[in-house]
């Protein structure tokens, strides 16, 4: 028996554990006697217990740990020498680091099965990765190997189990309402005598300070900076009303199963024997209390295996970060790494250029990125890239295709939108994120005040909660069924409003003269330009500014409202927006529409055909992101959308971009020539669903001539061919003066593909004022 050196620090203890893993993996036990050391001398931040002696504890006082030999068992289906190599490793912490397409989770499979075959028994193997969906997936692919036998689940379900006495007779609450938010809101701030904080940024908040800080109300309270005292009273309120109601959240099943494994050496020790091999899919997603948790459960035998790609970390706004995947090995010095080159997915092109653009991020390991050896080339059809591309050609394509066969990819929901409004117009049924049929934010505001403005007596209490806080009037959230039912009774808005019992008078004078001058605005884009000016922009502003994720585009939702609101009254404009929210959910397929979704929902799928759309500068890489100078997030985080995006596609990779405006990482990535001159970006982009108008629009052209404009207007969305004049051949010789006089610089010989975006807007619009004359 060895005496163990001098152990003063934690660095000792984990210098010691470093030695003695290395002489294991070198076949040399030699029992080791650690003498009395006390716990509460080694307690290790994040932890918060002695984490490294109860390693240190546990190797000494196993001889035969486990770090099994390769078996001879042949993999289920072919793989390379790499992926061999990594499902073959020996035990201990391994960390595969692989770009996308290589096949890391089908080495996660192989790897269970492999542990299978070295004696495991089926439930003491446990893998885990993020999304209820992923986990499916996995089943599957195990069930397909021959391993059915082992769990997949996600990082929640483990936590739910682990806490399950904790949570037994409470019930799961998906989340809070608006209303809800604010009444918390509102207590916390008469409480204080502070203002309330806005309801939306309180969701990310105080999720950021459970999963982030991981600490509870009675702790983080009297330590957390003093402008975020009201959200930490918010946060006791809400605490205190689960507790009340006998309820739990998503939240509280990683964070108390966290505290509950910190906190109790037996409940550890339980879920710690339960599990003798911990697997984590998509490692580089993992957020730093799902992280405590796994290596919690992997130790002390820290028997772990990741697979992951540090490229393909999106979540950085979820407090995920490449610094996880990068820093594993400070974590585990013993680490074992394997990497995967080869990418089996893509076509040569595709992985070429998607290699050529992320090799231009600093932060991430530099590693090789290959097309599989025996893949020929996609040739013309593997990545193609068309500026100005039209919605409606677009929407064209898809319905030749059925949902397996392609996907539409985008930045964000608003990207997507207008090619969901074309596809929908041509009949094509799709399916996507709810946001996209359900709108949020500033396209949900936009509704619920021209549905409100156009129709009062039918005012739903939905929408009137959204005027009642957006922008915030200062009055009482939960007035919103007293509204409808003053509307209903015929009331005027500002009437209604000034009846309000219980707010201050100069509040109600205020909001009542805001609404009624909503009520007078003769057209829409004036009712946008006052709500706007009323507050609304700094509203959105402050849920920006608040909100964890980069790409909120609230504002950006208002310029182009507004632009493409001018001309019409508020009933058409309602109108309008009310046809395309039925025209979506009429075309919505859940089943098997195909699919429109964001690059981030994308994520580990695969399809033979994507298309990615509005790859344009500032929607990605997106215009706030680029504010963000974190080393690895800002741009960094942007290219890794775009690599993830771009490496999606099996066959066929179509990206669109609007005119004049492409992305730079096109140019990064070879794909076109000229690094793109960073142009303003117009008012609104030239392609959108402002061109598109819905055939039963109150008024739209009722006669022929009409509508043979309305067609003419129509076609300038993308599709039309030939001259000026040919296209609007259908025009009075009247219409044509007025025409060439509206749209300066117009030439009846120019060809309608060549004419600017911006001419083709103007001359849209005008042909449509027209057509309704
Ligand atoms: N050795 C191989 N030979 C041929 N095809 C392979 C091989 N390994 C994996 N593949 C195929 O490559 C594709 C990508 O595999 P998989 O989904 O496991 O990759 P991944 O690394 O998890 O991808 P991502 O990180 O991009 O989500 C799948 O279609 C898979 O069947």
């Amino acid at each position: 028996m060895e005496r163990a050196p001098a152990l003063e620090t934690l660095d000792d203890l984990r210098r010691l554990h470093e030695t003695l893993v290395r002489r294991r993996r070198a076949g040399v036990v030699v029992p080791v006697e650690l003498g009395e050391l006390d716990d509460a001398r080694f307690v290790e931040p994040g932890f918060e217990y002695a984490y490294t002696l109860e390693r240190l504890r546990w190797l000494c006082a196993h001889e035969q740990p486990r770090f099994a030999a390769p078996t001879d068992l042949a993999p289920h289906r072919p793989l390379d020498a790499e992926q061999l190599a990594a499902a073959k490793a020996p035990g201990g912490v391994v960390q595969v680091i692989a770009p996308a397409g290589s096949g890391k989770t089908t080495v996660l499979v192989e790897r269970v099965r492999e542990l299978l075959a070295r004696g495991a028994q089926p439930d003491r193997v446990l893998c885990m990765t993020f999304n209820e969906a992923a986990a499916a997936e996995l089943r599957t692919r195990l069930r397909t190997a021959g391993a059915g036998s082992v769990a997949a689940r996600t990082f929640h379900s483990v936590g739910r189990r682990i806490i399950a006495a904790r949570l037994e007779g409470r019930e799961l609450q998906h989340e809070w309402t608006v209303a809800q938010w604010a009444r918390f809101a509102r207590q916390a701030a008469a409480e204080l005598g502070t203002q309330p904080p806005d309801p939306a940024e309180l969701p990310a908040a105080i999720s950021a300070i459970r999963l982030g800080e991981l600490a509870s109300p009675d702790e983080w309270e009297p330590r957390c900076p003093e402008e975020d005292r009201t959200v930490a009273r918010v946060y006791r309120l809400v605490e205190r009303e689960k507790a009340r109601r006998r309820l739990y959240d998503f939240d509280d099943m990683i964070v108390h199963a966290v505290r509950l494994l910190r906190a109790d050496p037996t409940a550890r020790a339980q879920w710690q024997s339960a599990f003798h091999h911990v697997l984590v899919d998509e490692y580089q997603d993992i957020e730093p209390a799902q992280e405590l948790l796994v290596r919690m459960l992997a130790a002390p035998h820290d028997d772990l295996f990741v697979v992951g790609d540090e490229d393909q970390t999106l979540y950085g706004w979820r407090r995920a970060s490449v610094r996880t995947m990068l820093d594993l090995q400070k974590a585990y010095p013993t680490l074992h790494r394997v990497a995967l080159e080869h990418n089996y997915r893509c076509t040569p092109e595709v992985v070429r250029a998607s290699a050529t653009l992320i090799g231009h991020n600093a932060r991430r390991f530099a590693k090789p990125i290959r097309s599989a050896p025996d893949r020929t080339p996609g040739g013309e059809r593997a990545i193609r890239v068309a500026a100005g591309g039209a919605p409606r050609l677009l929407a064209r394509k898809l319905a030749a295709y059925t949902r397996p066969d392609i996907a539409v990819l985008g930045r964000t929901i608003n990207a997507l939108r207008p090619f969901a409004l074309a596809a929908a117009d041509a009949g094509v049924r799709i399916s996507g994120p709810q946001e996209l049929f359900e709108a949020t934010g500033a396209q949900e505001t936009l509704e619920a005040y021209f549905a409100v403005l156009s129709s009062p007596r039918t005012a739903t209490e939905a929408d009137l909660r959204v005027l009642l806080r957006r922008p915030g009037r200062g009055l009482p959230v939960d007035a919103a069924q007293r509204l409808a039912d003053a509307l209903a009774r015929g009331a005027s808005l500002p009437q209604a409003v000034e009846r309000l019992p219980g707010v201050e008078g100069w509040r109600l004078d205020r909001a009542a003269e805001q609404l009624s001058a909503l009520t007078s605005a003769r057209d829409a884009a004036t009712v946008i330009r006052r709500l706007r000016k009323d507050g609304l922009d700094r509203h959105f502003d402050e849920v920006a500014r608040a909100s964890a994720r980069p790409d909120r585009d609230d504002r950006k939702v208002l310029d182009e409202a507004e632009q493409e609101a001018r001309g019409h009254s508020v009933t058409e404009y309602a109108a309008l927006l009310e046809t395309r929210r039925l025209s979506l959910r009429r075309a919505r397929d859940d089943h098997s529409g195909i699919e429109l979704t964001t690059v981030h929902r994308a994520k580990g799928r695969q399809w033979p055909r994507v298309v990615l759309v509005a790859c344009d500068e500032g929607v990605l890489p997106h215009r706030n992101a680029l504010e963000d100078d974190t080393p690895g997030e800002g741009a960094e985080a942007e290219r890794r959308i775009a690599y993830v995006a771009f490496t999606r596609a099996m066959e066929e990779l179509s990206i669109l971009h609007t005119e004049g405006r492409p992305s730079r990482f096109l140019h990064e990535a070879g794909l076109i020539e000229a690094p793109p001159a960073p142009k303003p970006e117009p008012d609104s982009p030239p392609v959108r669903a402002s061109t598109w108008q819905p055939p039963t629009l109150h008024g739209a052209a009722t006669t022929d001539h009409g509508k043979a404009l309305e067609h003419a207007a129509h076609a300038l969305t993308g599709e039309a061919e030939g001259t000026v004049g040919e296209l609007v051949g259908a025009l009075t010789e009247a219409e044509r003066r007025r025409l060439f006089r509206a749209v300066p610089g117009l030439d009846a010989r120019q060809r309608v593909q060549d004419l600017p975006a911006r001419t083709r807007r103007s001359l849209a619009a005008t042909l449509r004022v027209m057509a309704r004359r």
